[in-house]
């Protein structure tokens, strides 16, 4: 099926923005860096990547007659206060299990922030100790049990909105919009950089990518520090999200393992630096979770040649900023 033919609810303002990065391209001195800009793509609670693939997910749950949309992440996920900033878009229940992702010592870190947004949204968070991981857990499944003995319909959403049949189609459709955008501004991107966690994001745009005949150099960076996971979803959910547009993926997955700081949700000095320059050179704000170690990547790969200086490379930014609220003991 077609991407255009399959059920989206829009919940973004229209094609996220895409402008030059001239004043970190010039300190960098190599090739020329632009950013797309999900962390301005709508209007629902700072937005984000998620919001993109929440379109289709929430088309679903609609058609579906839900009433209650259950999702998962750390304390700190920007995608369970999307999930539950979508819901409350649209009159829908909000039940989120928040994990215990991220040991970091600060004392307002489970008060502030995405969790705090989530609360203010009407969502109900449940607090459960486990660790971060990509797979299905037992405290979601029992919510969702939880909810249907109690009458309600649930619709769950598994975490990043990823390991979902819908989840690549967000990603599909930012290809899409990024090739038209480039015809407009006379311009077409080398490589593409994006931080990479559960996968869809950097799966839907190289499924998006294949159904339009293009291909590209997608430099994913690994945040989860769990590369091995999340190689495996990113491969399983393009080949998944290229099916159903009835095409076959044309580009490898690319995943750098080099920006991680060893552990989910714990920044590093590349990654506090990457994040102080980018403010300082383009007030672009970046969080210590993800885009700040997208962005370490990005400049490293840019400062050593890796990425040659005649390119012309994009910086997709995913949104994130709310956890850094959390990170006030190093940002
Ligand atoms: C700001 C930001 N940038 C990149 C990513 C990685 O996206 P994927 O999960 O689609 O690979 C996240 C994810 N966040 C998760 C969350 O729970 O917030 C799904 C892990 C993100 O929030």
């Amino acid at each position: 099926m077609a991407l255009a033919d399959h059920p989206r609810i829009p919940l973004t303002f229209g094609p996220s923005p895409l402008h030059p990065l001239t004043r970190l391209t010039e300190h960098l001195g190599g090739a020329r860096v632009w950013a797309k800009r999900e962390d301005c793509n709508s209007g629902l609670a700072f937005g984000g990547n998620k919001v993109r693939k929440l379109e289709y997910l929430a088309a679903d749950a609609i058609a579906t007659g839900c009433d209650t949309l259950v999702s998962i992440g750390g304390v700190q996920s920007n995608h369970t206060r999307s999930v539950a900033a979508v819901a409350a878009r649209l009159g829908l229940k909000c039940v989120l299990v928040q994990e215990s992702w991220v040991d970091w010592p600060d004392s307002v870190y489970d008060k502030v922030g995405n969790v705090q947004l989530s609360r203010l949204l009407g969502a109900t968070s449940r607090f459960v100790t486990a660790g971060f991981g990509i797979g299905i857990k037992e405290s979601y499944q029992q919510v969702l049990t939880e909810i249907d003995l109690a009458g309600g319909k649930p619709y769950p959403i598994p975490a990043g909105a990823s390991d979902h049949p819908l989840g690549g189609l967000g990603f599909a459709r930012w290809a899409a919009e990024l090739v038209e955008q480039e015809r407009a501004a006379d311009i077409r991107f080398d490589t593409i950089v994006v931080a990479s966690a559960t996968g869809s994001t950097q799966a839907g745009m190289l499924a998006g990518f294949a159904a339009l005949g293009e291909r590209r150099r997608v430099i994913g960076v690994d945040t989860s520090a769990k590369p091995a996971e999340t190689r495996a979803a990113v491969q399983r959910i393009a080949h998944r999200t290229a099916a159903l547009l009835e095409t076959e993926l044309t580009d490898e997955v690319i995943l750098d393992e080099r920006y991680h700081a060893g552990a989910y949700g714990v920044p590093d000095e590349e990654t506090l630096s990457a994040m102080r320059l980018a403010a300082r050179t383009e007030a672009l704000i970046t969080d210590p979770v993800y885009e700040g170690k997208s962005m370490a990547a990005l400049i490293d790969l840019v400062s050593t040649g890796e990425i040659p200086s005649t390119d012309t490379v994009l910086y997709t930014h995913l949104g994130g900023q709310p956890a850094i609220n959390g990170y006030s003991a190093v940002i």
